[in-house]
Order: C-alpha cells, then structure tokens, then sequence
C-alpha cells in the first residue's frame, strides 16, 4: 500500500510572475503541476492537495474595489471561498484529465473547507499573508496613502499588500475529508489555507476576514489525515540559510531542533519561507515523520531525497 502524502503548493505557482492570472493561466499552471502529480498517484500514493490564493484572492479584492459602486463588495472569508471553488475547479478538470489519459479513474474531490482561528489572534493587528499583485515600491508607497492598505517587500521580488493571517486551530471538515480518502479519492482541501471561521458564546460560526498561510493549514491537514510525508512545494529547490546572500547555503537534510535554531537566527522572512519552515517544524514536531520542502517541478527527485530540503524529528 502506498503512503498518504499531502501536497501544499503556492497561489504563485498558480498565477506566475509577470502573468496577469488570467483563468486560461492559471490553468496551463495547473495542468503542469497535475502533470507532476500523476506518477504519485500511480504508484498507489493516497494524495491530498491544498493550495494557496495569495495572487488570486488578492486580484478578488482589486475586483471588489474597483466595482463596488456597482456590485456589493465581498467581504474577505467570502473571497477565500471563492477562490476554493475556482481552484479546486481547475485542480479537478486537470488533474481528472491526465489521470484519464493514463488509465486512471479515481474520483478528484474538493472540499469547501473552513478553519477556525482565534478571533483575538494577534495577527489581526500586524498583517503578514502577501496578496495580490507585485508593485514597485513607489506603487506600494501610494497605494498606502491613498487606499490606506498595509505594504511589505514580498523576498526581493516587488511589494505586495498583506492581510492578517491568524493561525489554523482546526480543520472544521476533516472528518468528511478522511471519509473521501477512505473512499479512495483524491481530495483537494483547505485551499487558500482554509475560510477563516471563529465561533462564538452559542457555538455558532461565523466568517472572519483574513487570509491564512495554506502552508500551516496543510500541516493540520496532514496531522488530521494521518499524512506520512508533508510536502510543501515552492519556487525554490532548497531552503536556504542566508537566502539572496554571497553566503546562501542550501539546506539539504536537517532535524526539527536545526531548523528551529535557523529560524530563531532569523533565516525564514514572514510571508514566504517563515510560515513554510514553521508548518514544516510543526508537523515533524507533532508525530510526522517527514516535511519535504522542495520546487514544484521537482516533487519525484524530492520524495526519493535526491532534491529539496527534508526536516526529520530529532
Ligand atoms: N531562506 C530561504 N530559503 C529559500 N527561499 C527563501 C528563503 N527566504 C525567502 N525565500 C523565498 O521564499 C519563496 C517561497 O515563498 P512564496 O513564494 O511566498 O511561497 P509559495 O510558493 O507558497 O507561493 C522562495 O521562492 C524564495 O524566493
Ligand atoms: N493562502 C496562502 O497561503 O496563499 P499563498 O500560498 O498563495 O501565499
């Protein structure tokens, strides 16, 4: 029997640099990621998927501005779920057709999925989640002015605006989630790092607008799923120390208490590798064997340890 994996990839594979994220994009950016996922899933791998929203939810709130003295504006949980939908479309349709076209015939399921989060979270007062498009800094300085939005520098790539991104306590869904594996399908969960929910006194939930990191919402996953391997999938090969530096060096295979140690130096910026490296920490830490931090196109070489960085318990 194969292992269960779980699979995280960024909202930045999705929508590339320099495109505009348009659907017939964001598709061709699916199908070569589905393309990486098939011989997984032919070896008889039990594979879940989460991704993120970063560029797509953010292109939803440029939406909504621009149109809101025409059409009501969403608020920010309802964007999430949106985006859930259109990528998790995309996701089933591309992955269903190359599976078709190598015999295989599973059922590929997305589950609209909410995460609760703490409504006192600290993170609501310091936005960290980069959405949206890349702009120069002069760009981001008047867009701070003028629209009052909170701007950083995205990893020497451009500035992006940022959201709060509270942490993901529970996966509101995962019972339906495990059933769908059981069954043997392939889901797609948690995307955009899950629909920000908080409950109240009555125990009744309601929407919370932020955006949280899809990378610690997938190290939930893997936990509530029983996952063997966490693979975070990203831009870069190898986590590095001193990232962008004449000293950068790459990481290759280092244990939880290393990457902890890395991470208190100041390695791992917010809004990039620090929530990656953090979800990577977290699920070896909490009874995962393995976290995989590898480039997208890479994922075959990465799981056989021949790429990427893999963090093991101590
Ligand atoms: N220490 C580091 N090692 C490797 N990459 C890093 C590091 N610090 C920042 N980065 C940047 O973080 C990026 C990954 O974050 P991001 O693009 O936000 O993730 P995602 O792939 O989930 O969209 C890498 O492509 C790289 O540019
Ligand atoms: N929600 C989220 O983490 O999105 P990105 O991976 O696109 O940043």
């Amino acid at each position: 029997m194969g292992k269960t994996i779980v699979l995280a990839f960024g909202g930045n594979a999705i929508t590339k640099a320099g495109q505009k994220g348009t659907f017939p994009e964001q598709l061709a950016n699916i199908k070569e990621t589905c393309a990486h996922l098939v011989g997984l899933i032919k070896e008889g791998h039990r594979v879940v998927l989460t991704h993120g929203n970063g560029p797509q939810v953010g292109n939803l709130l440029i939406k909504n501005e621009l149109s809101k003295s025409v059409v009501p504006a969403m608020p920010l949980d309802v964007c999430v779920s949106n985006t859930q939908g259109s990528l998790g479309y995309a996701l089933q349709q591309e992955l269903t057709n190359a599976l078709v076209k190598e015999g295989i015939h599973v059922p590929v399921v997305t589950v609209v999925t909410r995460v609760e989060v703490d409504k006192d979270d600290p993170a609501f007062q310091n936005p960290t989640k980069p959405v949206g498009p890349f702009y120069t800094e002069e760009e981001a300085k008047k867009l701070r002015e003028e629209k009052g939005y909170a701007m950083v520098e995205d990893s020497g790539r451009g500035w992006r605006r940022v959201v709060p991104s509270p942490f993901p306590l529970k996966i509101l869904e995962k019972d339906a989630i495990r059933a769908l594996i059981e069954a043997g399908a392939v889901v797609i969960a948690a995307g955009g790092g899950g629909i920000p929910v908080s409950q109240n006194d009555l125990g009744e939930y309601s929407g919370v607008e932020a955006v949280i990191d899809k990378d610690l919402a997938g190290q939930q996953l893997a936990r509530d799923v029983g996952a063997d391997t966490f693979v975070l999938l990203t831009g870069v090969s190898r986590v590095a120390i001193n990232f962008g530096k004449p000293s950068q060096k790459e990481l290759d295979v280092i244990t939880a208490r290393e990457g902890r140690q890395y991470q208190k130096e100041g390695h791992f910026p917010p809004g990039s590798m620090g929530p990656k490296m953090e979800a990577a920490l977290l699920f070896v830490e909490k009874g995962g064997q393995k976290s995989i931090i590898a480039a997208l196109e890479e994922i075959g070489p990465a799981l056989k340890g021949e790429t990427g960085t893999t963090i093991i318990p101590e």
